[in-house]
């Protein structure tokens, strides 16, 4: 039974007209990707290597080599958790080698059951569309700024350094269910398939398994045989909950490769083969698998209480992507500059030398925030935010953070007494929210108007560092007719210092939603806003 290829077919040529091996014919130099995977482990991107080390690290000196990344677009953006992989494919790009970045515009709409206990919720088809659309884009955008941040880092490409954007709708749209069936399907052993974690896990303590789910494998495994045939496409790299998922692709691609030849239903061979009719064993296929990240405290990376931190910057401010990994643990921070950055390792050693001597200045997550952001965002964004933060931290300031313990805000305004008084609002609910709202939500006004009535009395004040000072004092401005998008501006590290009348202050600490919601705290209004917005 013949494949069919969708338009991708036109990539091949005949395979009478012989290809120089695509690496090694001189014009480029691949002895700059000598040791590349030495130079991954070494950062601690390598979790799992399936297949053969030894082969893997010859391959990659020897010639270009083409590995790929999926990503399902089940979100509108990509999420911080997503660099991983990705970090992989710019390293391997800047070492000469060929990358592609997949968007699993089709898998999306299965669903990949992968490490979960329970299906996902069915979404619409326009959403998916939407979704892979909006993911393609934000990922050419973000080669975009790696490629100028890796610049920045002395990291050229070279003539061999190749990268690709696919979505396999183009191809998994267009797949005929006898060819799938009749070229895979009877290869893929139902033992082994049943035997995988995920499968196991799912039936025996999960809600059941679909048959459309059960598929999913085979369908990322049909991706990887239409590229390995089409590009060349060797490698794949996932999160180390891909493993399974990579294995089976391994099987399937091997099992093709093995009893159908290579060729596609009019006998024409993709280049890479060399004209030769069998696949030799060193492009036999091969997996790598980045670790799985978590923090100090054992949340996910690239989670805030639960929550995705989003690359689009209207999901995730810029100022809250720098703020969010400003936080990182200093058991963490090394780990993550190696990982989420290009800095050389020698660089990171001294910068964590400096860091130890003083941790307090917090300069190696200074230092992670601003090469992250330039790495999402751009070189001038990375500025600007860095910028704003450090202006933000004054000594006064710090002292104030940590002087009272988390306390559910139970307690009404007449306790705030003397010093001050500490209130956890979501973020919702101050960003972007008027001031004399804040005031209500924060219970300094006992209503919406009244706090209005309190501001057009003039007896309302919010901090911000004084810049003219050496940074370390905080200066009250008086609130007249700051607009909501002001707020942000007086946030200072997370937090919002107020100040009614002469001495009563009040420090407003600004949570993200989803945690406010999960430590069970409260807010007046914050019910009603909740109901209006879902
Ligand atoms: N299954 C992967 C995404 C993916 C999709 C298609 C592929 O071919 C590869 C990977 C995930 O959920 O993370």
């Amino acid at each position: 039974m013949a494949m069919r290829f969708s338009s991708a077919t036109s990539a091949f040529i005949t395979p009478q007209r012989h290809v120089q091996r695509q690496g090694v014919d001189g014009d480029g130099d691949v002895g700059a990707g000598a040791g590349v995977l030495a130079v991954l482990e070494e950062r601690g991107y390598v979790n799992q290597i399936a297949g053969d080390r030894t082969t893997l690290d010859r391959l990659l000196r020897a010639r270009r080599v083409a590995f790929y990344a999926g990503i399902d677009p089940t979100a509108p953006s990509l999420h911080l958790g997503h660099l991983l992989p990705l970090m992989v494919l710019f390293w391997l790009y800047h070492h000469g080698h060929h990358v592609v970045s997949l968007v699993g515009g089709a898998t999306a709409r299965v669903g990949d059951p992968s490490g979960r206990l329970t299906s996902r919720t069915r979404t619409a088809a326009s959403v998916h569309e939407t979704n892979s659309r909006t993911m393609s884009a934000q990922l050419s955008a973000l080669w975009e700024t790696a490629t100028q941040y890796g610049h920045r880092h002395g990291h050229e490409a070279g003539p061999n350094g190749k990268k690709q954007l696919l979505d396999n709708a183009a191809w998994l749209g267009q797949l005929n269910i006898l060819d799938f069936l009749g070229r895979m399907g009877n290869g893929m052993r139902l033992g082994a398939m049943l035997g995988r974690d995920t499968v196991r896990n799912k039936m025996e303590r999960g809600d059941g398994m679909s048959f459309s789910e059960f598929t999913y494998p085979l369908l990322q495994a049909w991706d990887w045989w239409h590229m390995f045939l089409v590009h060349g496409v060797q490698v794949q790299i996932g999160g180390s909950d891909q493993y399974g998922n990579i294995i089976a692709g391994m099987d399937a691609v091997k099992h093709i490769a093995q009893n159908y030849g290579s060729e596609d239903k009019e006998g024409r061979r993709p280049e890479w083969l060399d004209g030769e009719s069998k696949v030799k064993d060193d492009m036999m296929p091969m997996g790598l698998t980045v670790p799985l990240l978590t923090t100090a405290s054992g949340e996910k990376f690239g989670k805030s209480a639960g929550n995705a931190i989003w690359l689009d910057r209207s999901l995730t401010s810029a100022f809250d992507l720098y703020g969010l990994l400003l936080r990182s643990p200093d058991e963490d921070v090394e780990r993550y500059l190696k990982l989420f950055t290009f800095l050389p390792i020698h660089e990171i050693a001294s910068v964590m030398a400096e860091h130890t001597k003083e941790p307090g200045t917090r300069k190696a997550q200074h230092l992670l925030a601003s090469e992250v952001l330039e790495l999402v965002h751009g070189r001038e964004e990375a500025m600007n935010t860095r910028e704003k933060h450090q202006a933000l931290r004054a000594p006064s300031l710090s002292a104030l953070r940590g002087q009272n313990e988390l306390r559910p805000n139970t307690q009404g305004t007449d306790s705030a007494s003397a010093g001050a008084e500490r209130t956890f609002l979501p973020s919702s609910l101050v960003l972007n929210t008027p001031f004399s709202r804040i005031l209500y939500h924060a219970r300094i006004a006992p209503t919406k108007s009244e706090g209005a009535r309190m501001i057009a009395k003039g007896g309302v004040y919010a901090a911000a560092v004084d810049k003219s000072g050496d940074g370390n004092r905080l200066d009250f401005v008086q609130l007249r007719d700051q607009k909501p998008s002001d707020v942000a501006a007086f946030a200072m590290d997370g937090m919002l210092v107020l100040r009614v009348g002469k001495w009563k202050v009040r420090v407003v600490d600004i949570v993200e939603d989803a945690e406010f919601d999960a430590r069970k705290l409260d807010a007046p209004g914050w019910e009603e806003w909740k109901a209006i917005r879902s």
